[in-house]
């Protein structure tokens, strides 16, 4: 099962970690590309050093083609981006915000630029400015989101754009991938079902909280403050979501969403931290290797391409 988008990164399977703070670690990020995925260091708020020793990391593990996620609401936005520049990292993705003004100086160190996107307007703008490809994430996804489903933000962006459209959000088993292929996206990216990877670094309680997880459980939060953000229904949310109804937007509330990511993923607090995750962890039910996930996505998303759609034709 190859697209475009294998190509493109130089990767053997369509399948993108998503570049998570905190949880993306270069332990994880090794696995996936090792896989034949495209594994993703995620800066989060993180400063350079820091994320310098997990880039470091990935190239102990593996030399196949890995990626750098720069979440631009960082404060670290600016020496993350040189770093980023001068490790001529492979694939640079961007997350809350828009990357424009440094598109041009990441592909001239060699790296391919693939924004995050919520909106058709946004990956318009992307297109302009010559990125590779984009990466539309549905408001299923964990972490800050957008408004739009992937299910009617994935073929908006595609129709409106030439450039490859990588699905994210609510993607998490072979039907997801069958079913983004089937959009006309390149490609998927996971994150939530990919905290759920023996190599991933984060907290147990972490895991076991999205694998206790239902359906109606992961929850939004902070849409007063501008950055909603999805997360995992515990004491913290209800007690966010009592302040937002008392119409008492405070900075308080977007300390208390993304502020507590760190006490949830490291050190395991899943009731005052910020479970961040996306509407698909009610479907994931084991923590598995990286590469396993991989190929169990691969071969059912074959045997979905290959049942359901010629029954339906037939
Ligand atoms: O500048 C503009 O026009 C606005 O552009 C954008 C607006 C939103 C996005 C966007 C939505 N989703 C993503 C990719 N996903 C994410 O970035 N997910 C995240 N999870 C936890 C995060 S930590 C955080 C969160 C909020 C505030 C401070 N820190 S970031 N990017 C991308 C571009």
């Amino acid at each position: 099962l190859k697209t475009e988008l294998c190509d493109l990164l130089n990767i053997e399977k369509p399948i993108i970690q998503g570049g998570m703070a905190w949880v993306a670690t270069g332990e994880l990020a090794a696995a996936v590309s090792a896989a034949g995925g495209l594994g993703i260091i995620g800066a989060g708020n993180a400063p350079a050093d820091v994320i310098k020793k997990e880039i470091d990391k990935v190239r102990k593990l593996t030399d196949k083609p890995f990626g750098l996620n720069i979440m631009l609401l960082s404060p670290f936005a600016e020496e993350i981006i040189e770093l980023a520049i001068t490790e001529k990292i492979p694939v640079i993705t961007t997350g809350a915000g828009n990357p424009g003004k440094h598109v041009k100086r990441f592909q001239a160190a060699g790296s391919k630029v693939v924004p995050v996107v919520p909106s058709v307007a946004l990956a318009r703008r992307m297109e302009r400015l010559k990125v590779d490809a984009v990466i539309v994430e549905g408001t299923e996804a964990g972490g800050h989101i957008g408004e739009l489903t992937t299910m009617a933000l994935v073929p908006q962006v595609i129709d409106a754009i030439s450039i490859p459209v990588i699905a994210a959000g609510g993607i998490a088993d072979g039907r997801g991938l069958a079913a983004a292929l089937t959009l006309g996206a390149a490609g998927v990216q996971m994150g939530t079902r990919f905290v759920c990877a023996a190599e991933c670094t984060a907290a147990e309680e972490f895991k076991t909280a999205i694998l206790k997880a239902r359906d109606r459980d992961a929850v939004v939060t902070g849409r007063s403050t501008g950055h909603p953000v999805r997360n995992l229904k515990n004491t913290l949310t209800k007690r966010i979501a009592k302040l937002e109804q008392a119409g008492t937007a405070t900075p308080e509330i977007e300390e208390l969403a993304t502020g507590r990511l760190r006490a949830a993923v490291i050190e395991g607090d899943v009731t005052e931290g910020s479970v961040m995750a996306g509407q698909i962890a009610g479907l994931i039910a084991d923590i598995l290797p990286a590469a396993e996930i991989i190929e169990n996505l691969i071969q059912d998303a074959e045997i979905v391409i290959k049942n359901n759609c010629n029954n339906l034709l037939n």
